[in-house]
């Protein structure tokens, strides 16, 4: 099959780990002939060095004629001090948007070699399985206004939902603990925020329409507890975009390393952009050390959600499974024997374990 992928690397860390990609997605296509037309396009701060914009019109064109985009991470303090529109996050944030991709998908499943790595006690951690669906286009992060008042004293950002949009992710996330564990737990702040209790509103209305899936409403401060001391209660998060952002940065924890993570940011129709939940990570980029599995994941994401692709999508997890219990592991991963491997050589050791005869007995949709 002939798929069409742009890839948007963006920054620091973020370069480092689409070098990954693209040899985990090369090996794949070789594996399992298929062939892709990959093709690179700037976002983010190296967007605005070499086009003065964080999101050029020609990115967005390709992006919109692609069939499904990976993108590393945007964002470092040379940027930090451009004015709001001008930021690298912008870019991120735009791209998103200008794909109507409102539904994102963080996936938190530790891998078993890896229960060490993770600060948490292993019994705690230990059997979660987590989808986090965070909602993206809209909420906290794009209401307007968004400005400062009074000569730069005062500030106000808007957290807008319509109930249409509020009704689109509430029903991705019913159908996906459909295809689960038929638990949903919605994350607000009914408590206080109106914009919550007609979040509620919606969860409970949506609810008659999936009576096999028990819902569960959870303030987000008390989720943000339970998250890292009952793991196991949860199956299905759902919440709005500035909860959603917080609580998966924290839920890596469960998985070892905020490296780890991957995600699908899609829409109805199966366009999807892919990339890993962390940053740029200034602190080690240009080190050759990052992680590269939270972006790998992110390949596989796309192999299942995009192309429908699953015994692809199950080899890369599989792989990533296989050269983690071989003791592979790259620095941020706090493991207590052996020696750290670079972001090359783990990549290296993902495509040595990527071969056909591996998918036979795969552990498989380890990320629905
Ligand atoms: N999706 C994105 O592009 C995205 C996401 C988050 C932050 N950012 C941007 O990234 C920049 C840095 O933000 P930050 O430092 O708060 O968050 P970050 O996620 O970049 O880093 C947080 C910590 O995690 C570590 N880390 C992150 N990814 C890693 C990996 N693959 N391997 C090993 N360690 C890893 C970093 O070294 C750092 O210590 C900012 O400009 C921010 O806006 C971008
Ligand atoms: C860089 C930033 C705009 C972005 C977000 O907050 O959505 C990031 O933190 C993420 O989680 O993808
Ligand atoms: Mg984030």
């Amino acid at each position: 099959m002939n798929k069409h992928i742009i890839l948007l690397p963006g920054d620091g860390v973020g370069k480092e780990i689409m070098a990954s990609a693209k040899h985990v997605l090369n090996a794949t296509a070789s594996e399992f002939g298929h062939s892709f037309t990959l093709q690179q396009q700037a976002i983010g701060g190296s967007a605005i060095d070499q086009y003065d914009t964080p999101l050029p019109e020609a990115t967005i064109k390709a992006c919109g004629e692609a069939d499904a985009i990976l993108l590393g991470a945007v964002g470092g303090e040379k940027w930090d001090s451009l004015p709001a529109a001008k930021r690298p996050e912008k870019g991120l944030l735009g791209i998103r948007k200008a794909l109507g991709l409102f539904a994102n998908l963080r996936p938190v499943k530790g891998f078993p070699s890896l229960l060490h790595a993770s600060p948490l006690k292993e019994h705690i951690i230990d059997g979660s399985d987590i989808l986090i669906i965070r909602e993206l286009t809209g909420g906290l992060y794009f209401g307007t206004p968004s400005e400062r008042r009074d000569h730069g004293n005062a500030v106000v950002d808007t957290l807008h939902y319509h109930r249409d949009e509020i009704e689109r992710i509430v029903d991705k996330a019913f159908q996906s603990a459909r295809l689960r564990h038929h638990h949903l737990t919605s994350v607000d702040k009914a408590n206080v925020l109106e914009s919550s209790r007609l979040w509620r509103e919606v969860v409970d209305d949506k609810s008659k329409e999936y009576p096999d899936v028990a819902v569960e409403h959870l303030l987000v401060d008390a989720a943000a507890m339970k998250l890292i001391t009952q793991p196991d209660q949860f199956d299905v998060m759902v919440t709005e975009n500035m909860f959603g952002d917080i609580l998966s940065d924290e839920a890596s924890v469960l998985t070892g390393s905020l490296g780890m993570l991957p995600s699908a940011s899609v829409r109805s129709d199966g366009v999807g952009l892919y990339e890993p939940v962390h940053g740029s990570a200034p602190d080690i980029a240009g080190k050759g050390v990052a992680n590269p599995l939270g972006m790998i994941l992110s390949v596989a994401l796309m192999f299942r959600h995009s192309f429908q692709m699953e015994t692809e999508a199950a080899a890369i997890e599989r792989a990533v499974h296989e050269c983690l219990a071989q003791g592979y592991y790259t620095a941020d991963l706090d493991m207590k024997d052996g020696e750290s491997v670079s972001t090359g050589q783990m990549t290296e050791a993902v495509v040595e374990n990527l071969t056909v005869k591996s998918v036979s007995d795969s552990i498989c949709s380890m990320y629905v």
